[in-house]
């Protein structure tokens, strides 16, 4: 019996959990939008995080519903190694998502960003809603002109006109959302919620440390976790993470000399998310191998920046 069918057995209502990318330009109010639907429950990557990576914003719950909001870095026009793998994994996780929602900021209209957004979102293959955000800021006939000319250039399974900052027509969205999920566990505890945006944060900030220094000896699936946050009674934070690799040789690059280059990756991944989270980090990294994680697709899944091939 599968968890479906047990829940149905037991007459309880059977979860639900999936991922939504929010795609839109900057400013377009995704970090607005993304608090308004995580609600009071959760606590959110702090905005000062201006180039966002692939990572988890926030958790919704709704129902028996977990969804699971991912950003996508606003960087439009790429031109270092690292935008261009961004805006690849921008991408990577839109298609990967359960549900695609594009925003955008009415006031502003369609403009260049948008524009670079609609072509190859019209390649994405997943449920898509258009959120026109901002609507406190223009008039009604505006708005539907707006909404008629997106939706003749890209077809949308639901449009919604909201105002995130004041919550208008917020809850409809977040309701859309949980239905459109599929059946399936939550991926997060409800006692890890709270932090789970962080852990992933933590996880790419030391996995960006790793590339920058290795990325001609590594293989690019080579993954990072957070295996442990811990805010301590001084409101420093006790972090806990491990590089995984496939081989053991690529452990001992990983190490580098008496440890040196474990060291340096440390060094800088802390002071970055001591930075981000504005309080003093202890950070602990452990390198392990792990063989044919790759075949592992939950993992994969989890996982946020993909530096594309022979990049
Ligand atoms: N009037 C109005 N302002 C809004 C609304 N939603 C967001 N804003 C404002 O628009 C600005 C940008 O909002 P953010 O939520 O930071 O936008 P973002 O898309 O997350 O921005 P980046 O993360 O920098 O890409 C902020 O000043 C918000 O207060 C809205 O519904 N109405």
């Amino acid at each position: 019996m599968n968890g479906l069918e047990r829940a149905e057995a037991e007459g309880a209502e059977p979860t639900r959990c999936g991922f939504v990318a929010l795609l839109g330009a900057p400013n377009a109010g995704k970090s607005t939008l993304t608090n308004q639907l995580v609600g009071t429950k959760v606590s959110i990557v702090s905005h000062k995080v201006q180039t966002t990576r692939a990572i988890v914003r926030g958790i919704a719950l709704e129902g028996p519903s977990q969804v699971i909001l991912v950003d996508t870095p606003g960087i439009f026009s790429p031109k270092r190694r690292l935008e261009r793998a961004m805006v690849n994994t921008a991408w990577t996780s839109a298609s990967d998502a359960d549900v695609v929602a594009l925003l955008v900021d009415a006031n502003r209209g369609i403009d260049e960003n948008v524009e670079s957004i609609l072509k190859p979102l019209a390649e994405v293959k997943r449920p898509r809603a258009l959120i026109l955000n901002k609507i406190d800021m223009i008039r009604r006939d505006t708005l539907l002109e707006l909404a008629q000319k997106l939706t003749e250039r890209l077809s949308f399974e639901r449009v919604f006109m909201v105002s995130a900052l004041k919550g208008d027509g917020v809850d409809d969205v977040r309701t859309w959302f949980a239905e459109k999920v599929p059946f399936g566990p939550w991926l997060y505890p409800e006692d890890q919620i709270s932090d789970a945006p962080m852990r992933m944060l933590a996880a790419e900030i030391t996995r960006e440390k790793l590339f920058l220094r290795l990325h001609d000896e590594l293989p690019y699936r080579s993954t990072v976790e957070t295996d442990s946050w811990k805010e301590l009674r001084d409101k420093s934070v006790r972090i806990e993470q491990t590089i995984f690799v496939e081989r053991e040789s690529q452990r001992k690059i990983v190490l580098g000399k008496a440890g040196a280059t474990i060291k340096a990756i440390s060094s800088e991944s802390r002071a970055e998310i001591s930075e981000i989270i504005e309080a003093p980090v202890h950070l602990f990294l452990f390198v392990k191998v792990r063989e044919n994680w790759a075949d592992d697709p939950e993992r994969y899944r989890e996982m946020g920046l993909e530096f594309p091939h022979g990049d």
